[in-house]
C-alpha cells in the first residue's frame, strides 16, 4: 500500500510517498531531492515570477519570461527532457521514451552541449562526451542527473556535479564481460601479430617468417587491478593456461586466492610478468602510473594490454620503451586523448596493435549498458535514490522507506531551528543526537543529516540543498554539523526514538528556545508516522509539524489557550494542534500551536498583545 506525507504551507514543500519499498520524492517534491534550483517550477503549481530571473525551467516545460507578468508556454508538456549525446541502445531509449521527451544529439560540440543543457534534466553520455564545470553552470541548475552509460566516470566533472546537487549516475556492471573478452582478443592477437599480418596481407605480402608470434600457456599475466573487469580477464587467462597474479592495492586477498590469483605488489607484479594487462580506474594516484621509471623495472620484452583508461600510461615513454625493446608489444585499446592524432607515433608504432576504445562496443553490453543506466536516469528523475549513485551515499530502498517519517522530521527540525536563530554571529555548530533502541552501527542518518542541512540552510541562503550535495554545501558555509547517538532502552521497532537539533554560540529570537546550556535546542519524535515537535528549549511540548507553528511563553494561567485561539478563529486560521508544556506549576508554560494558515500580521501583533504573553514566533515549516 502507498502512504504519502505531504506539508502544505509551501510550494517548496517536500511530499514523499513509499511505493514499492521506495521512497519517493514525487513531483512537486522532486525538489526534495534534486530540486534543481530555486527557481524549479514544479509542474501544475502556480508560477512565480522573479524580476531577476529571465528563464523557469520546469520538468518538461520551457516558460521564457517575457516581461514580468507576462508568461509565454513554448512546451505544454511536463515530461522530463532528457539529452543524449552518444548512442544508446534501442532498449534504454525505448525506457527513456516512456518517461521523457528524449533528445538524441550526437557528436555535439563543447558549446552546443552547453546551449542544450538549459533545457534538460537529464544528460546521458559515453566516453566521448566531456561533462565540464562549464556543463553545470551553463545548466543553471536545471540538470539533476548525469548518466554515464557505461564504467569510466573521468569525463565527468565530478566535484562541479556535486557543488550544483546534480546526482551523476553509471552503469557499472552490464560491460564488464564485453571488456573482459576485448582484453583477452587484443592479448592474443598480439602474441600472434594478427592485426600486422592482416594489413600486410591485405597490401599484397605474404610474410610467414616475420609474424612469428609468442605462446600463452605456461606465461606469467599481471592483472593490474582486480576490480570487476580485472577478474574476469583473470578467469579467462587461467582458461588460456596462463599462471596469473594480480596487483590491486583495495582488492581483497581472499576473492583473489579464490580465484586461484596471487595478489603481489605493484613491483613485484611488472618485475615478473610477461604480459601486463591493465585494469585499474584512472584517478590521481593512476595517472601515468606506467612511465619511463616503471617501464624500466619490467621484464624486457614485456607485452602490454590496456582497456583500462589511455591516462595510466605515459604514451612518450612507451613509445621509448618500445623503441629501446624493453616493451616487445602493446595492445590498446584506450588512449590520453581519443581520438588520438592521427600522427601519434605511439599508435603508429608497428608492434603497436590499436582498437579505437571498443572494449564495451558488443551489441549484448551496449543493450545491457542502454537499460542499466535508462532505468538508474528514470529513478533518479522521479527521486529515488540511486544503487549506481557516483557522487551520493547509495542508501538501501529498505532504509529509505523505514526512515520516511523521519526525513521530513529532520528537515523540519532544521527549518525550525535556523528560525529560532536571531542572527548576527552567523551559525557555525550545530549538533544533532539521535536517541535509537538500535546499535549505532544499525542507524545509517546521512539521509538525516542531508535533510536537516537542507533544513537550516535554504530558509537563510539562495543555495538548494539535497543529499547530494549537503555536506559539501555546509562546508562550504562553514556550518559543522556533528552528530551523537545514544542507545536508549525502549523498542526497537523504530529506528529512532527522538532527535534533538542543538545550535550553538547563537542568539534567539525565542530565549525559551534556549536550553540550560545556552543552545539552541529543540526535539522531535515521530507519532503515528507524523513529526512531532517534542522539546523547545528545556519545555516539552506535543505539537505535530504538518503545517506551521507558533511557540507563545505565558504566564501559566487559566483562559490563554482561549484568547489566543480567539485571536486565529476571528481570522479563519485553522488551529491543527495545541499543547501546553510547563517547567514549575502556575510559573510559565510554552504554548505550541500548530496552524494550517499563516495569520496576517495584525493576529500576530494581537497575539503578542495578550499581557500574559511575554514571548512569542511564528515559524513557518
Ligand atoms: N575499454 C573499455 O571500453 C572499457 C570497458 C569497461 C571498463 N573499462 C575501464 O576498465 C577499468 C576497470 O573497470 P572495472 O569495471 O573493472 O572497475 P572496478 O572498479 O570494478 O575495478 C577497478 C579496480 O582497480 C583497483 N585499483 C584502484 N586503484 C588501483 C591502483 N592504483 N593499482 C591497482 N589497482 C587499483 C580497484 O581497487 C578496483 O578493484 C576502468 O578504468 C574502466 O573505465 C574500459
Ligand atoms: O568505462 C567504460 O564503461 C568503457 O570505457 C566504455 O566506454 P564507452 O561507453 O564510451 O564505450
Amino acid at each position: 500500500m502507498a502512504s504519502t506525507f505531504s506539508s502544505s504551507s509551501s510550494t517548496l514543500s517536500p511530499a514523499f510517498s513509499i511505493n514499492n519499498n521506495k521512497l519517493l520524492a514525487s513531483c512537486p517534491s522532486q525538489i526534495s531531492f534534486f530540486r534543481s534550483s530555486k527557481n524549479f517550477v514544479p509542474p501544475k503549481i502556480k508560477l512565480f515570477v522573479s524580476t531577476r530571473t529571465r528563464i523557469h525551467a520546469s520538468i518538461g516545460t520551457t516558460t521564457r519570461i517575457t516581461s514580468n507578468a507576462e508568461v509565454e508556454q513554448t512546451s505544454r508538456s511536463t515530461k522530463p527532457r532528457i539529452l543524449v549525446s552518444e548512442k544508446l541502445g534501442e532498449a534504454g531509449l525505448k525506457l527513456l521514451r516512456s518517461f521523457g521527451e528524449v533528445d538524441c544529439s550526437y557528436d555535439l560540440s563543447p558549446d552546443q552541449l552547453c546551449t542544450k543543457i538549459s533545457q534538460c534534466d537529464a544528460l546521458i553520455v559515453r566516453s566521448g562526451t566531456k561533462v565540464s564545470r562549464a556543463v553545470f553552470e551553463a545548466s543553471k541548475g536545471r540538470l539533476k542527473v548525469v548518466g554515464r552509460a557505461g564504467v569510466g566516470i573521468d569525463n565527468v566533472d565530478l566535484q562541479a556535479a556535486t557543488e550544483f546537487g546534480c546526482l551523476v549516475v553509471n552503469a557499472p556492471t552490464a560491460n564488464t564481460i564485453a571488456a573482459a573478452e576485448h582484453g583477452i582478443a587484443l592479448l592474443a592477437s598480439m602474441a600472434r601479430n594478427v592485426a600486422q599480418a592482416d594489413a600486410s596481407i591485405k597490401s599484397g605480402k605474404w610474410l610467414r617468417n616475420k609474424y612469428v608470434g609468442v605462446s600463452l600457456v605456461g606465461k606469467t599475466l599481471a592483472v593490474m587491478g582486480f576490480g570487476k573487469v580485472g577478474s574476469e580477464v583473470a578467469r579467462r587467462a587461467k582458461g588460456l593456461g596462463m599462471n596469473v597474479i594480480a596487483h590491486d592495492p583495495y582488492a581483497p586477498a581472499d576473492r583473489a586466492r579464490a580465484a586461484g590469483v596471487e595478489l603481489v605488489s605493484f613491483d613485484k607484479a611488472i618485475s615478473t610478468a610477461h604480459f601486463i594487462s591493465l585494469h585499474m580506474p584512472l584517478t590521481p594516484t593512476t595517472s601515468k602510473i606506467f612511465n619511463d621509471a616503471t617501464f624500466s623495472k619490467m621484464k624486457p620484452g614485456v607485452r602490454i594490454i590496456n582497456v583500462a583508461r589511455g591516462g595510466v600510461i605515459d604514451e612518450d615513454a612507451l613509445v621509448r620503451a618500445l623503441d629501446k625493446g624493453v616493451v616487445a608489444q602493446a595492445a590498446l585499446d584506450v588512449f590520453a586523448k581519443e581520438p588520438p592524432p592521427s600522427d601519434s607515433k605511439l599508435v603508429q608504432h608497428e608492434n603497436v596493435t590499436v582498437t579505437p576504445h571498443l572494449g564495451a562496443s558488443t551489441k549484448e553490453a551496449q543493450e545491457g549498458v542502454a537499460v542499466e543506466i535508462a532505468e538508474a536516469v528514470v529513478g533518479a528523475l522521479k527521486g529515488e535514490l540511486s544503487a549506481t549513485a557516483v557522487n551520493a551515499p547509495m542508501v538501501p530502498a529498505e532504509v529509505l522507506s523505514e526512515l520516511a517519517p523521519y526525513v521530513l522530521l529532520a528537515e523540519k527540525l532544521g527549518r525550525l531551528g535556523v528560525q529560532l536563530v536571531a542572527g548576527g554571529r552567523g551559525i557555525k555548530n550545530v549538533k544533532v543526537v539521535y536517541r535509537s533502541a538500535r546499535d549505532p552501527d544499525d542507524l545509517d542518518t546521512r539521509l538525516l543529516r542531508a535533510m536537516i542541512t537542507k533544513g537550516i540552510i535554504e530558509p537563510i541562503s539562495s543555495s538548494f540543498v539535497n543529499l547530494v550535495n549537503a555536506d559539501f554545501t555546509a562546508k562550504q558555509r562553514g556550518l559543522r554539523i556533528s552528530e551523537e547517538r545514544v542507545v536508549v532502552d525502549s523498542s526497537q521497532v523504530q529506528p529512532i526514538d527522538s532527535i534533538q537539533v542543538q545550535i550553538s554560540n547563537v542568539d534567539s529570537r525565542f530565549a525559551s528556545g534556549l536550553s540550560e546550556d545556552g543552545n539552541i535546542t529543540i526535539e522531535g519524535r515521530v507519532k503515528y508516522g507524523i513529526p512531532h515537535l517534542t522539546q523547545v528549549g528545556s519545555f516539552s511540548v506535543d505539537v505535530s509539524l504538518e503545517g506551521n507553528v507558533i511557540l507563545c511563553r505565558q504566564v501559566d494561567q487559566p483562559g490563554m489557550i482561549g484568547k489566543v485561539g480567539n485571536i486565529l478563529a476571528e481570522r479563519n486560521v485553522n488551529v491543527s494542534f495545541m499543547s501546553v508544556g510547563r517547567t514549575v506549576k502556575r510559573n510559565e508554560a510554552i504554548m505550541a500551536i500548530g496552524v494550517d494558515e499563516k495569520p496576517d500580521k495584525d493576529a500576530l501583533k494581537q497575539i503578542g498583545e495578550v499581557p500574559a504573553i511575554q514571548e512569542f514566533v511564528f515559524l513557518e515549516l
